[in-house]
């Protein structure tokens, strides 16, 4: 019904040049049913198809695979098998799950490579695949698959997430996204986004500290640092680092109580405030934005830049860390992943560390360069200078 509404798009211009109409001619092979059927039978083109068709399918059943990983998290699957494989009938009864619900959980999760069979003296046992084997204790991505039944939820109408209009869960979420006073923000408020960034927090933090060595720095400001974990491990790398973070009011109390309780209370300064209105705490050397820059708009993003500049002495630090787009062999997690979780979450942007540096440099930094990072689908790092001038 709703197709039948939809403009006719004005016809293609003529292809003009020759990669042009070779593209043209490519996409009408490519869109043959008689090409893809003469393809999937011909021995020298059979495996391409096979190919296509798989990655295809796994676009298509993409939604189903992370409800496996789900059901496999919630039930804690990759916890009991930490000790060594079970049989069937042992996860049967330790994931108090029907015999046939196991069944298809553990086919599944093999299919998936989050399990393995094996068998050793006519017993059939299931251990830890090559994807389920990290998966032991994992808190920062088991939270993080728990969470994103919020994000599909917003995601069960994509159309209507693009068109705009909608009110994503995720928005609510992460209430300083859309609030008009996030520094006006109750801890009830924030208390859930914060919990989440501080278990996930250890996916990124050894990686940006692997990168960057703090121990050149007297102190160094977490812009937006939520409840202290990456400070936690900056100060682990260097026992002389004085801290200080700078987040919303709301998530002041959780912060304090992080640092009190590791000890860390007369090392650490928590000022709670808006980056977009306040000025942020002087005297660091170092100023880090972690995982910050990409909930906001460009506007946004430009004036807590300007504001961390602000704070920091001439020849200071900035260390930006987050996702970004385009990144060395993870080219869906931007432009796909991040771009559409971000519209959801209301107003922020993936962006290349192209486009971060420009934003770094048109507030005043220089000498941007990009650090290489093990896992740049996790994290990627940037540093600047600000001018000693
Ligand atoms: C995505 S979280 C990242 C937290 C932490 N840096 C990390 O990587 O775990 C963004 C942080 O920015 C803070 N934040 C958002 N808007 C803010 C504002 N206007 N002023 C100060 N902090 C803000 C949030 O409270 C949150 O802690």
């Amino acid at each position: 019904m709703l197709q039948a509404q939809l403009p006719h798009p004005s016809p293609a211009p003529k292809p003009s040049t020759w990669r042009e109409r070779w593209q043209a001619w490519r996409d009408g092979v490519l869109t043959s049913p008689d090409f893809q059927r003469r393809a999937a039978r011909s021995w020298w083109m059979r495996p391409i198809a096979r190919q296509r068709a798989r990655g295809l399918f796994d676009l298509v059943a993409g939604f189903v695979y992370s409800q496996v990983l789900l059901a496999c998290v919630r039930l804690k699957v990759f916890d009991h098998l930490a000790a060594g494989p079970l049989s069937a009938a042992e996860l049967q009864r330790v994931l108090d799950l029907p015999a046939e619900g196991t069944e298809r959980l553990l086919a599944a999760a093999v299919a998936l490579e989050l399990l393995e069979r094996r068998e050793s003296g006519g017993t059939l046992r299931y251990g830890l695949g090559k994807l389920g084997a990290p998966m032991v204790a994992n808190e920062a991505v088991a939270a993080m698959v728990e969470h994103h039944a919020v994000l599909y939820a917003d995601l069960s109408d994509p159309v209507a997430l693009l068109r705009g209009g909608t009110a994503p869960a995720l928005s609510r979420y992460w209430a300083y996204a859309s609030a008009a006073r996030p520094g006006e923000l109750p801890p009830e408020a924030v208390d859930e986004y914060s919990a989440l960034m501080s278990a996930s927090q250890p996916l990124v933090a050894d990686e940006v500290l692997d990168a960057y060595n703090v121990h050149g720095h007297r102190c160094l400001l977490d812009v937006g640092g939520g409840q202290g974990r990456f400070l936690l491990a900056a100060a682990r790398r260097s026992p002389t680092l004085q801290l200080q973070l700078f987040d919303l009011p709301g998530v002041v109390p959780a912060a304090q109580r992080q640092f009190a309780a590791a000890g860390l209370t007369s090392r650490t300064q928590v000022h709670g405030g808006d980056f977009t209105r306040d000025a942020l705490p002087r005297g660091a050397d170092i100023a880090s934005l972690i995982r910050v820059i990409y909930d906001h708009p460009d506007e946004r993003a430009a004036t807590i830049l300007r504001a961390v500049f602000e704070a920091l002495p001439p020849g200071g630090t900035l260390l930006l860390a987050e996702p970004m787009a385009g990144a060395r062999g993870a080219p869906r997690m931007g432009d796909a992943y991040f771009n559409f979780y971000l519209l959801a979450m209301h107003g922020g942007r993936s962006r290349s560390a192209a486009d971060l540096a420009r934003l770094v440099e048109a507030a005043g930094f220089e000498a941007v360069r990009e650090l290489a990072t093990p896992i740049p689908l996790q994290v990627s790092v940037l540093v600047a200078r600000k001018p000693r001038g």
